[in-house]
């Protein structure tokens, strides 16, 4: 019955778009050598083509081995000079061509791709080839190429790496590598990290146990702090951690590319990440380590164990997601007319009781709290099922979590179904994390319709296929009503009466990125819960009232670096105010969060040709 609204139509209520933003201006040094060279020089060089950057690069590199190091590589973009300097006469074609001819050329070929699988490997052999075009293209398109490069694409580019597997990318750490770890990471070649995604491959999206066909995902993730908060590409550390896998398909098949055993569990498993990251606080000190879809029995058992040891640490399922969880409710109160500290009002019944369920709980407990609730009254609102339903009076907890037992209802029969939970707690909110496509059927989202005046539903699972609804069923089931947001992107939906349905985009890119930037800019030492609580407060403030009292509840992700530079404000404000900042910004920048939002902006770099002078 509804169709999905024109791009066209929901652009019209959207602001401007993005700024471009350039770079400061600096001198890096990429070369043979292992480590860089940071020089003080710093000129500017009059540019042949004002679309240069004023950033110098230097490089003992000459020949073809610049034109293979895709952080060096222009293709037909070298200038005169540099194919002088580089000694480049001949290896490329005679005549120049800028980053916008580049651009057509590229973007030409990848509408000729047939599957989004090709896609997704045409970017990656693109990443793989010219850095500076990969991400020109990434930032300029980046709602139309995030699908592909992030979910729900990549999910399957995982399940499929052992067959599409061309060429490495990140590190590997895998068992038989122990004892070995604090001597591989030289192997690396770059000093300075600034942020590493790490993933063992236990949960990867709600495809399961990948094992070492993971590494797509922290690949995916740091493009997106790349393209989405202007992090610097070769700054960046994409790692898998090779335990093992339980996926016997992935083990028996002879293309796999880990080793072939069961995952590695226990106090063993424990003490492989321990060598791990001594091994990287060895080399990178002040790098964010990023925990990413490890699976719920040891998410929250690895982040309570190293988040405090002085260095940034955080987990994305848990706290990223509880951020982006919070914005969306606190945007759906603004859509309803209610205010921030109506959160304390709200019963939230959330299907999913794994890390992420657990960790959007929280934070959601704990945005309530931040308004006046008790703890106790707080979690008194909150109906947790897992996959035997409520977790509820009978259920022995003894053996589970903390943040598990903390949601147990001591009022409430063990194991309730979703339905009958529904007609007993008149939600006002509804949250997917479960990982089961279809879950919120139309009896359960039109039971949840008769006690509210406007829905709140997030089926926040991913991929696309693991969303518990879709935007056109809601809309269809609630005529309209329901407030939307999901985790992987959907179409808006037209709903026939001249109104649409938004279908926001509830997935923590929204904030891993900013916050990855504050960190990086401002060398932050620890990431703290009230660092995302006051990202979600920003996210949830961005558009104008007129736009979320129609149901859109934040800015669409194509305007992320905008977002990104809000939440890397906020998130800076709050490291200002705790004292966990290591690189104070100029006095103007501390000031103000409009200072600070400005002083990110200021830091991101920018996908533009600098100058590759010979060293
Ligand atoms: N939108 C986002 O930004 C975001 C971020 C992180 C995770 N996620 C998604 O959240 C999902 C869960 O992640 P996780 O790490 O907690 O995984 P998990 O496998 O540990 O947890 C899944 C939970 O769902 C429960 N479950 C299974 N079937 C159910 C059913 N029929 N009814 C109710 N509960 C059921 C399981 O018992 C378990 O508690 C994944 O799909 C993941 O992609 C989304
Ligand atoms: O990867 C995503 O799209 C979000 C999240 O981290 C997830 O695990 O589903
Ligand atoms: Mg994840």
């Amino acid at each position: 019955m509804f169709r999905s609204a024109s791009k066209a139509f929901a652009q019209v209520l959207e602001s401007p778009r993005l700024t471009a933003l350039r770079s400061t201006a600096g001198v890096t040094s990429r070369g043979p050598h292992i480590g860089n060279k940071s020089s003080s020089i710093s000129r500017h060089i009059s540019s042949e083509e004002d679309e240069r950057s004023d950033e110098i690069v230097q490089t003992k590199h000459r020949r073809l081995s610049v034109i293979h190091d895709p952080s060096l590589n222009r293709g037909s973009g070298f200038s005169v000079d540099e194919r002088e300097r580089l000694l480049l006469r001949g290896l490329v074609p005679p005549r120049r061509q800028g980053l916008d001819q580049q651009i057509e050329r590229v973007m030409k070929t990848y509408e000729r791709q047939r599957s989004d699988l090709d896609k997704f490997q045409f970017l990656s052999l693109l990443m793989d080839r010219n850095t500076v075009l990969f991400y020109r293209i990434l930032v300029d398109n980046f709602e139309k190429l995030a699908p592909i490069v992030y979910t729900p694409v990549v999910g399957e580019a995982c399940q499929k790496f052992h067959a599409i597997y061309r060429r490495t990318r990140g590190m590997y750490f895998s068992l038989d590598d122990r004892q070995h770890f604090r001597t591989m990471v030289f192997n690396w070649p770059e000093d300075d990290v600034d942020v590493i995604v790490v993933t063992d491959g236990s949960r990867v999206l709600a495809l399961g146990d990948l094992g070492c066909n993971s590494m797509n995902i922290p690949i995916g993730k740091l493009s997106l702090y790349v393209s989405g908060a202007g992090l610097t590409p070769t700054k960046t550390l994409p790692i898998v951690l090779d335990v093992g896998t339980d996926n016997e398909h992935l083990r028996d098949h002879p293309l796999y590319l880990g080793l072939p055993r069961r995952r590695l569990r226990g106090d063993e498993y424990i003490e492989v990440l321990d060598e791990w990251i001594g091994a990287i606080r060895l080399r990178w000190p002040n790098a964010l380590i990023q925990f990413e879809d490890f699976s719920s029995d040891v998410a929250e058992v690895l982040l309570e164990r190293y988040r405090y040891n002085d260095a940034p640490v955080f987990n994305d399922d848990i706290q990223s997601t509880g951020c982006i969880a919070v914005a969306s409710v606190l945007a759906s109160l603004r859509a309803r007319g209610l205010n921030a500290r109506d959160i304390a009002r709200e019963v939230i019944v959330c299907a999913g009781a794994g890390s992420a369920g657990l960790g959007v709980c929280d934070a959601i407990a704990k945005a309530m709290e931040a308004e006046g609730a008790s703890a106790n009254d707080a979690r008194a609102k909150f109906f947790i099922l897992d996959e035997n339903g409520l977790l509820g009076r009978e259920r022995d907890m003894s053996n589970d979590s903390a943040a598990r037992q903390k949601f147990q209802r001591k009022d409430l029969p063990d194991g309730m179904s979703l339905i009958e939970v529904i007609r007993a707690a008149k939600p006002t909110v509804l949250l997917g994390l479960s990982g089961v496509g279809g879950l919120f059927t139309e009896e359960i989202v039109k039971e949840m319709d008769k006690h509210v005046d406007r829905p709140v539903v997030f089926p926040m699972s991913n991929p696309s296929s693991a969303s518990e609804c879709t935007p056109e069923q809601v809309f269809s089931w609630t005529k309209g009503n329901a407030i939307y947001a999901s985790g992987s992107p959907f179409e808006n939906v037209e709903l026939g009466d001249g109104r649409i349905g938004y279908s926001n985009q509830a997935n923590n890119v929204y904030s891993f990125p900013g916050l990855g930037l504050a960190v990086t800019v401002l060398r932050i030492s620890c990431v703290t819960d009230d660092m995302f609580l006051a990202a979600a407060r920003r996210i949830a403030q961005l558009l104008p009232d007129e736009d979320v009292k129609k149901g859109l509840l934040f800015p669409r992700v194509g305007r992320l670096r905008e977002i990104s530079a809000e939440v890397g404000g906020a998130v800076g404000m709050v490291a200002l105010e705790h004292g966990l900042v290591r690189k104070m910004p100029p006095t103007e920048v501390t000031q103000s969060l409009d200072g600070m939002v400005a002083y990110m902006r200021k830091n991101m770099w920018e996908p533009k040709y600098g100058h590759i002078v010979a060293e």
